[in-house]
């Protein structure tokens, strides 16, 4: 594999009550297996909706999306969900936690349906990782945002993917707990031979990245 992502002028184009709206508008780009990239821009610029295409969340309108040297654009759901499965993570703004699962069942369930091993000893090593073996059994209500947040960054790296996507890991976070956030997040996907691309707004964070790719009106600028 060459690139762990790697798109070619990439288009997504909305319907809207105005005509189409071209959200990205010729996107192209390749990210190296084991690196980090930050991408940074204006609001509305397109970071978010080009992170959805490369995560496969969301189809490309035209171009070519290819994820771990996989084309992925015209795949269906289900030989999407093979691929990504245990391979591809996302952390988000809003954490995305299930509420109804203590911490622990967050990290741990994911794992189970990837089909890894160990997977009860492997979600509390990643829960002490992020400094929360003593909240494993709280529920996301009983956490507090920061804790929920590396709730999120355990469960997205316990399955150690080659690939994580984070939409604006710290944006709902006060600055201090952001920090812890980011911390873990790049400590961790260094470790490792993981692949980081971040979307953020702020430009601290982005400076950690090895590679920072600004966005501008749906382009790469
Ligand atoms: N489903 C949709 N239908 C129509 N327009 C959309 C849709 N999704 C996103 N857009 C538009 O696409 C543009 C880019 O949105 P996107 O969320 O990717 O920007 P962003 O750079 O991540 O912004 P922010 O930093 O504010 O999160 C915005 O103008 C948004 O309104």
């Amino acid at each position: 594999m060459t690139h762990a992502l790697e798109l070619k002028d990439v288009w997504l184009t909305f319907p809207t009550a105005e005509g189409p709206l071209d959200v990205l508008k010729g996107v192209s780009l390749a990210v190296e297996p084991g690196g980090s990239v930050a991408i940074v821009g204006p609001s509305g610029s397109g970071k978010s909706s080009l992170i959805s295409v490369a995560a496969g969340l969301e189809k490309p309108s035209r171009g070519e999306v290819s994820l771990l040297g996989e084309r992925i654009e015209s795949l269906g759901e289900d030989q999407l969900a093979r691929l990504r499965r245990g391979r591809v993570s996302m952390v988000f703004q809003s954490f995305h936690l299930l509420e109804t699962m203590t911490a622990f069942d967050n990290v741990r369930t994911p794992l189970e349906i990837a089909g890894l091993d160990r997977v009860s000893a492997r979600a509390n090593d990643w829960l002490d990782r992020v400094g929360l073996s003593r909240r494993r059994l709280h529920y996301p209500g009983q956490l507090s945002g920061g804790e929920r947040q590396r709730v999120a960054v355990a469960r997205a790296l316990s399955s150690d993917p080659a690939l994580v996507f984070a939409d604006e890991p710290t944006g709902n976070l006060d600055a201090e707990s952001g920090r812890g956030v980011a911390d873990l997040l790049f400590d961790l996907t260094n470790e490792g031979s993981t692949t980081l691309v971040i979307v953020t707004h702020d430009d601290e964070l982005a400076a950690r990245a090895a590679r920072i790719v600004h966005m501008r009106d749906g382009r790469i600028v």
